[in-house]
């Protein structure tokens, strides 16, 4: 497969090694600088960008009838707008909060224990992402993804918020510390116990690997998909 690579920052560079050892090719670098390029080169695109510019590259792929997989996190705000872009033009779609493997059971996990504490309410719920320095958005979109798991199957829970203390918002602290990959907890607790699942990622191999299986699965479809039709889960 011809592969373009919008974002060639820490994850476009892991994603590379990984295409390329899979056995494709990478037609396309878009970095930064880069305006005038031929998206059409390329079968597929995988974008890990910046939130500001994300949308943009989305939109030029389905535009120029390119599928494309998304993992930049913090545009989610014009994520509707890529669905109608997507369905208009027929073209093909995924976005993940999260590529990995261990992440996407955790997610299941997640719903399956925020269903399981629905009826259990003394049992409040708090998460925690810890991330680089360098990462542009807070919270994390993977801790956004596990929010949302909880508040569609715990009938205690509505909205969340960054540090929030209010009745039916899950509270979530984001933590910056240098050269972490991604950790994320989920913990109930109770004036008797806690309960708490953790994902640590020790590397982005796991992300970069999801998101070149993504865009194999991807070439040849149309429609919005997510990581749960790519891996069968869910
Ligand atoms: N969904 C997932 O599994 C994962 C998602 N991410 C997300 O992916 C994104 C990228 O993460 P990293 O590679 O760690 O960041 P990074 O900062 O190392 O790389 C982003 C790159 O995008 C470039 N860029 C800026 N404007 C651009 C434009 N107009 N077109 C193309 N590239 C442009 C930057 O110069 C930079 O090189 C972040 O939003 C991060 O949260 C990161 C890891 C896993
Ligand atoms: O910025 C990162 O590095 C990561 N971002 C994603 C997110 O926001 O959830 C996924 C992963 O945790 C790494």
């Amino acid at each position: 497969m011809n592969i373009a690579l919008l974002g060639y920052g820490r994850m476009g560079q892991t994603i590379e090694k990984i295409a390329i050892k899979r056995g494709h090719n990478i037609v396309l670098k878009v970095d930064k600088d880069d305006k005038d390029y031929d998206i059409t080169k390329a079968d597929v695109a995988i974008d890990f960008s910046i939130p500001s510019v994300a949308f943009g590259n989305i939109s030029n792929c389905l535009n120029n009838n390119v599928p494309v997989v998304s993992g930049t996190t913090g545009w989610l705000e014009d994520y509707d707008k890529a669905l109608s872009l997507c369905k208009e033009k027929n073209g093909a779609f995924i976005y993940a909060s999260n590529f990995s493997l261990g992440v996407n059971i955790f997610f299941e996990l997640n719903k399956t224990l925020a269903k399981m504490m629905s009826n259990l309410g003394q049992y409040n719920v708090t998460m925690e992402e810890i991330h680089h320095t360098k990462k542009l958005d807070a919270p994390s979109g993977t801790a956004i993804t596990l929010a949302e798991g909880v508040i569609e199957n715990n009938v205690n829970y509505d909205d969340w918020k960054l540090g929030s203390d209010e009745d039916k918002t899950i509270p979530i602290v984001a933590k910056r510390i240098e050269d972490v990959p991604g950790t994320h907890t989920v913990t109930y607790e109770s004036e008797v116990d806690s309960i708490s699942i953790e994902h640590i990622a020790h590397n982005r191999q796991g992300f970069a690997l999801g998101a070149v299986v993504a865009a194999e699965w991807l070439v040849g479809r149309t429609g919005v998909f997510s990581m749960n039709d790519v891996l069968n889960i869910g």
